[in-house]
Order: structure tokens, then sequence, then C-alpha cells
């Protein structure tokens, strides 16, 4: 009976889609046909016949479905006959084409329940009458025949004399993927599916050669610039927190070893079409990948990019190549966590769908949206060493998301296991062969370069529908099971138990390539906008020149660390930056988007505001503020510009700055942070430069010139000193002055001027856009990080000086600044001879004692 309702169906549905419907609804499908119809028949066809051992399962779906149709009594099981299904009613026996039970076909001719399906003779198709008596089985073939006459993709069958049932009507857009189901044994050879009428792989030209192309088509305009993580700060103390240099946040040390190969890797001969040393350099150039701690980028509710690392799931592969690659969805592994100085293990939990990562990965796969696919040095399954080559991280290219499930992965947590989701990424062969893949990456060609051209295409969706939850699972192995993490049924196979980890095996027909959706991207999309060194306007302090950038000659992606050029910092080369200098009126007037003018005092926080003073210099009329701090741990004063001239010392001392960094005489500098998580080195991120004495906290001696050599930065210093006397009476004479320039969206994170041997006073002029700074407890007068609000929040105007008296401000408090635009801010210290000191002569000082 069941025999004759698929076969029935699949011979009468050739007629069209209408047909198809309706068989579909015998099945009880609860998909329409017209979005899901090539999988009906596929599932009907591995129900049949390729479900090896579940023959019970089918008859009982089977059964269900025949008393929802009113059929009497049930389909019979019979192991005897070697596992047919055989109606044992004969009251149904003219309910299917008029014909008695022992004329009808069966759904096997032979074999045990457990043995895999036979091979099939290839039958002519047979006419409807020769359908209707033929008692022998047929192995009917199901395709999907797409032809595309103006698209790209156009996927046809040879199938000599043999039963074809085609669905008309199906637009080649209309199916999530285009699927074929072909008889095995069958005579039937797919040609593959072809991109262009040239077969013959090409070469990445665009990486190489050919104009560089605007980012700005590809890109949705309207994304932020992440935010740097909210760990990175510039003073965090390196014995309190330890060395996490080497961590990366996404990549526990304790990351389980990723399968695949052991034996040394062979080196690239060729540098990657981009490829860099730090996670910052990745995220400040490569629009593509932008998260500084996960391993999925994502944008507007799509995965724009994919760090592939050492923190591999088990059965993660890098197959054909590399052109199909099989890796978890990101996020919920047991991880590492400092926090108040001890370490504290998070343990791996299950990944859901609604998780953003997977939710973005997902929404990729139904859109058919490409992605970009990086690789870093720690992951196993690349076949060469990236860092013997100096090379942490590399832009893999385009792939797109050909299927999706989810799986359990052993975990040490109570349970032992948790839920993950895996996608199966294939490369966009509008790219050309995948870069790693060319001949001259290799010293030995023959290792790698022939994985590129032994593909197959021919693809057949594997999929079935699980009996319980009713939806479609991907054959992924050799045994399939749901992969639905809500079901009853998920992982749990024809034994109703969960596989053994050791005994799982791709089923190589799902490893084949499917055929691809179009990709609207090319390679050259991934190579990031030329930077534009001089622009029309004169104006390069605005965000896009923070970005780093792609070095033309060894394709290194860069931060820009120098105000004055972006340069590579592998092979040298620069690109000079010619703008304009910024007059102070231009920003000066920028209104920032808060509820308050001039300052705001959390309730609670014990600060008593004092009256507003004026005070007089030789500019005009000024006024300030103190903020006394409880428990008299100090004061916080800002001292405003003087009207109507007094502003006039800081308009010049802010040109003055513009011009002496553009000339190379204030060389403002992005330092690296003493202590971070991420991988290779960490900059700040904004420009400074330090005068006088030297300063640890950026760069010490490095960073540090004399006065002499900078008559802005003492200026800057005079203006600062002359302010405290004239407004407070205090007579300093400072020694050490920090520069910093922050381009638009720059600022400086939380941090405290708490090193060893810095007097008690610290003052800063503001120049340029105005900042908000905001003061908060620090982490050892506050551990709970959810307790440490800000306790008082100032605006800073062009001209004006913020005064932090008293050890104990930085000692008890942190500060952070953030600009509204370009601004550039002169802080003057006392710092002691012996703070003075580089940390090299601090050390021999140590060692001599
Ligand atoms: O930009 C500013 O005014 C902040 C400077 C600062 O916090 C520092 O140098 O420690």
């Amino acid at each position: 009976m069941a025999v004759a309702w698929l076969k029935s169906a699949f011979t009468a549905s050739d007629k069209d889609l209408e047909k198809a419907q309706q068989f579909s609804q015998r099945l009880g499908s609860p998909r329409r046909l017209d979005e899901e119809s090539v999988n009906v028949f596929v599932d009907a066809w591995w129900i049949f016949y390729e479900n090896q051992g579940g023959i019970t399962l089918v008859a009982d779906f089977l059964n269900k479905k025949r008393r929802e149709k009113g059929f009497v009594g049930d389909l019979n099981f019979n192991k005897q006959s070697g596992g047919q299904l055989q109606d044992v009613c004969p009251a149904n026996a003219e309910a299917v084409n008029g014909q008695s039970p022992a004329k009808r076909s069966h759904a096997r001719d032979s074999g045990p329940e457990t043995s895999p399906p036979k091979k099939t003779k290839v039958v002519k198709q047979p006419s409807k009458q020769q359908r209707r008596t033929s008692g022998k089985r047929q192995r009917l073939l199901q395709l999907n025949n797409i032809s595309s006459t103006g698209g790209s993709v156009t996927n046809a069958l040879v199938a000599p004399s043999c039963a074809v049932i085609k669905i008309k009507g199906v637009e080649p857009a209309a199916l999530p993927v285009t699927t074929n189901a072909i008889g095995e044994g069958a005579a039937i050879q797919q040609r593959p599916h072809v991109v262009s009428s040239d077969l013959r792989p090409h070469l990445p030209q665009p990486y190489s050669v050919g104009p560089l192309r605007q980012m700005s088509s590809v890109l949705d305009t309207h994304e932020e610039a992440p935010p740097m993580p909210n760990w990175i700060m510039d003073d965090i103390d390196i014995e309190q927190t330890g060395d996490l240099n080497a961590a990366d946040p996404s990549i526990p040390d304790n990351a389980p070893p990723t399968t695949g190969q052991s034996a040394p890797k062979p080196c690239l001969q060729i540098k990657p079409p981009l490829w860099a040393v730090s996670r910052q350099e990745v995220c400040e150039s490569f629009d593509w990948f932008r998260s500084y701690q996960g391993g999925v980028y994502h944008a507007n509710g799509f995965a724009k990019g994919y760090l592939l690392s050492a923190f591999a799931a088990s059965r993660d592969i890098f197959h054909h190549g590399g052109q199909i690659i099989i890796s978890h969805g990101g996020g919920k592994w047991e991880s590492q966590h400092m926090t108040r100085g001890q370490v504290e293990t998070h343990l791996a939990d299950d990944q859901l769908a609604q998780d953003k990562s997977v939710r973005a990965l997902i929404a990729n796969y139904n859109s058919k949206r490409p992605l970009v696919l990086l690789i870093d040095d720690k992951y196993a399954l690349f076949p060469f060493d990236l860092s013997a080559s100096g090379i942490t991280y590399a832009v893999l290219g385009f792939y797109f998301i050909s299927d999706y499930w989810a799986e359990y992965q052993k975990a040490s947590n109570e349970r032992g296991r948790v839920v993950r989701y895996k996608f199966a990424f294939q490369w966009c062969s509008n790219q050309g062969i995948p870069w790693w893949l060319h001949p001259n990456a290799s010293a030995s060609p023959s290792t790698h370069a022939d994985q590129g051209s032994t593909i197959l295409y021919q693809y057949v969706k594997q999929e079935r529908i699980c009996l319980r939850c009713q939806t479609h699972s991907p054959s992924v192995y050799t045994q399939w099971m749901c992969l639905k993490p809500d079901c009853s049924a998920f992982w749990i196979n024809q034994h109703g138990k969960s596989p053994s980890e050791d005994c799982l095996t791709y089923n190589d027909k799902f490893l084949k390539l499917a055929p691809e959706p179009p990709c609207p991207y090319r390679s050259v999309d991934l190579i990031p906008q030329q930077p534009q060194p001089h622009p029309t306007d004169g104006i390069t302090t605005d965000y896009v020149y923070t970005r780093g950038w792609r070095c033309p000659s060894c394709n290194r992606l860069a931060c820009r660390s120098k105000w004055e050029q972006w340069d590579c910092p592998s092979c040298g080369w620069s690109l000079p930056v010619q703008g304009r200098t910024r007059q102070a009126s231009e920003l000066r007037g920028i209104k920032m988007d808060v509820g308050f003018y001039d300052h705001a005092i959390t309730n609670g926080s014990g600060i008593t505001q004092g009256p507003s003073v004026s005070y007089m210099s030789n500019g005009g009329q000024g006024h300030y503020q103190a903020f006394e701090l409880p428990h008299q741990r100090g004061r916080i004063i800002i001292i405003h510009g003087c009207l109507p001239f007094g502003n006039v010392d800081a308009d010049h001392i802010f040109e003055e700055y513009q011009k002496h960094a553009s000339s190379g005489q204030l060389p403002f500098r992005r330092w690296p942070l003493r202590a971070h998580k991420l991988r290779g080195t960490m900059l700040t991120h904004y420009f400074s430069q330090n005068a006088g004495a030297p300063y640890q906290y950026v760069g010490g001696a490095d960073n540090t010139i004399p006065f002499e050599n900078v008559p802005v930065v003492s200026k800057a210093r005079d203006l600062i000193q002359a302010r405290l006397r004239q407004a407070l009476n205090i007579q300093i004479e400072f020694n050490e002055v920090l520069s910093c320039a922050y381009m638009c969206k720059q600022k400086m994170a939380f941090h405290s001027d708490a090193e060893k041997g810095l007097g008690p006073i610290v003052a800063g002029l503001s120049l340029g856009a105005p900042a908000l700074m905001h003061f908060r407890p620090c982490s050892r007068f506050e551990p709970d990080v959810n307790k440490r609000g800000t306790i008082l929040s100032l605006i800073l105007r062009h001209g004006d000086i913020l005064l932090m008296d008293g050890s104990e401000v930085q000692q008890f408090y942190e500060h952070t600044v953030v600009p509204a635009n370009f601004r550039i801010a002169a802080t003057a210290r006392l710092i002691s001879p012996e703070n003075a000191m580089d940390g090299s002569a601090k050390r021999a000082i140590k060692l001599e004692a």
C-alpha cells in the first residue's frame, strides 16, 4: 500500500506541480510543496530506500497517515520477508488502483532490515499502464531540473533510459537549495554546475592586480564603530591581572585540541591577500570582521565575519582543500575569566538558536548571504603554518552557509555534553580557486594544490524527516539522527541511543559541494578601501582616519599608529597624510548631547559642590568651580577659560600642536597598552607624546622628548601653570606634560593616574572639541563593577583646565575622557626622579640592591 502511494504519486507527479502537491499532502507533509517540493520527494525516497534499520519507524509513520486517511488496519512489518511492508488488511485491496494486494509493488524486494539499500537497476520510464500493472519494484528517480537562463547556475542531469520525474514550475529562487536526488546505482551522471562557461579554475587575480574598490558599496553604511571591549583599560595593573598577552578571550588556553593535522605543516610561500599580526589590526582595518572578543562578527542581524581558531569542536573539518569547512557556531565554551585578581572558570553551556551569533549565522543561511571566513595561527586544520611566516590572522575569503544543524559535543560540565550549532561553509567559487591552493602557495604543490581540482559537484541534498518532530534534519553522518535540539529524538540514532563520539563518520554525499547561490561579492570586495591621504576639504581628523589600512606592498592589515602617516610595520611602506590645520572655532561649539550644561553629580556620591568663583587674568575674567570628594579624598576643580580674550592663547596652542604633529616635530603615536587580553600588541585608542620626565603609562623614556624640542608643549604647560596661579594661587612647576590627540570617536578609557612617584596635582588643558569626563570609584574601593557607577561628569571645553588635587583622587577614583570630535589635551604632572627613570633603569637598580 505504502509503496503504491509513493509510486502513484511519483508517477503521477510528472505532470505538474499540482500533482506533486497532492502527493505531499497525502504524505502528511506539514509544508507546502511550493516551498519544499523537492524535499518531500527526497524524504519519501530516503524513508523507503535508505532508512537502514528504521523500517519500523517508517511503518509507524505510514500507518498514522493511513489511519488519518480512513484506511482500516495497519501495514505489517514482516521480518521474514526481508523487511517488506505489507498491507495485512484485504479490505484495502481496492483502495489502491483497484489492484489486488498480490499485484502491488513492494517497498523492498529483499534484504534484511539492517542491510543497506540495494543497487537499483535503471529502468525505462514505463507507461502509465505499465506502471499500474508492473509488480516489479521500480526505483523512481526524482530530480529537480533547474535550468537557469539568465542565472549563473546550470544544473543538468543526463539520465539515459530511466524514470524521471520533473517538478515543473518551481523557480530556483523559491527553493532553499538546489536539490537533486539520484537513485543510487542509476546510470546518471550529474554535470557539475557551471558558474561560467569556463570551467577552468581561475586565479584570484583581484587580490594581486586591478583597481581597489570602494568598500562603501558593500558595507552597511549605518554600521557603528564597534566599541572597544570594556576590559581594555589603559592602566591595567600587570601584577593584579597577570600577563594575559597571550590569551585571546575567544580562545581559552585550555581549548581542546583541534582535530586534524598534528604533523608539522609547511610554510606558506606567498603572503595571504589579507593578513595581520594582531586582532586590533584586523578589527581596525577590515570591515568584515570587527569583533574584538567573539569569533563571530555580526551587524544588523547578519554574520559578516567568522574566525576559525584553535577552539575547534570535535568533527570540525576543512574539506576539499578548505572549500567546505564545518565549524561550530561560536561562543559558550568553557572559559577563564579574571575577576578581582582571581581566575574564574565558566563552564561550557548549550548554544541556543536564539544566541546572537547563532541567530545571525542562521539568518545568513536563510537569506543565502555570504560571509567572510578568517583563520588564526591556532587553527589546526589549515594546511600551512601561519606563525612560521609571522602571521597571526589571515582572511580566507567569502563563503556561504550550505547547511546547519545542532549536535551534542563532549564537555566538562555536569552533563558531560553541550549542544553546539554546526555550520557548513562553502567557498564562493566566483572568487576563483582559494589563494592557499594556488600552486605558488606551497613549496610542494602536489601536497595541496590538487585538492582544489578534485571537486565533486554531485551533490545530493541529504535530509530526512524526523517522525517525532516532523521536521527535516540533514544526513550529516552515516547514521541519521534528528538534529533539532527541541525534539525528544534529538541526537538519537536508530538504535535509540546517542551515538558514540568516536563512531560518527561524515556521510560522504553530504560533503560534496552544493550548488551555490549567486554571490554578490567579488574578491576585491574584501580589500579595504585605500585611505584618502589628502582629502579635498583637508579634514583628516574624521573617524575614517582612525582606521587602519592594507599595505599595498605586503598585504598586511595594519593600524594607523602614527599621526603623520599610515605605515606598515612589516615592510615599512608608508602613506603620508596631508590635512589642513583645524581652527578651534570649527570645533569648540559642538553641542554635547547630555542632560546637563556643565556638570552632573550623582545623588549619594558624597560630593560637595563649591560656588562658581571668578578670577582675573590678562585675557579677562574667568571662573572656576570646585567639587570636594567625600572623606577629604581631594578635590576636582574646573577652571574655565577667560572671556573675552583668554582663549586666544589656547587657540594658538591648538593650531601649533597640529602643525608640529604634521611636520613630525611632535611625533604623536599610539602606544602599546601595558596589559591586555588580545593577541598581538594592543595600541591605545588615541595618539600621544610625552615631554619632560618619562611617564611609564605611555611608554616611559621611549615615548618622551625634552621640552626644548617641542615649544608648543612648553606653551601649554605655561598656560596651565598661569591659570592655577591666577585662579587658585597655586604655584607649581610641572616637569612632565602628556599631550594626547583624539580623532573623531577616539577616547581614553577609564584609568587613574596612580603611578608611583606622581605628585598629588594633575592638571590638564583642553583644546578643540568639547569632551565628557566621568569619574567613578575604582575597583580597589568598590570591587562590584555594578556599583561602580559614575559619581561626577563634567564637560571639558576648549581652553578649560581640569585639576585633580590630592593623591587619593587617583587612589580611590578613576576617570575617562570621551571627546565629541577632534581634540587635543595637555596634562601636566610633577613626577619624582625615581619614576622618571625608565623601566630598565629601575630593574637595574633593583638588581644592584
Ligand atoms: O584628555 C584628557 O583630558 C584626559 C587626559 C588624562 O586623563 C590623562 O592624561 O591621564
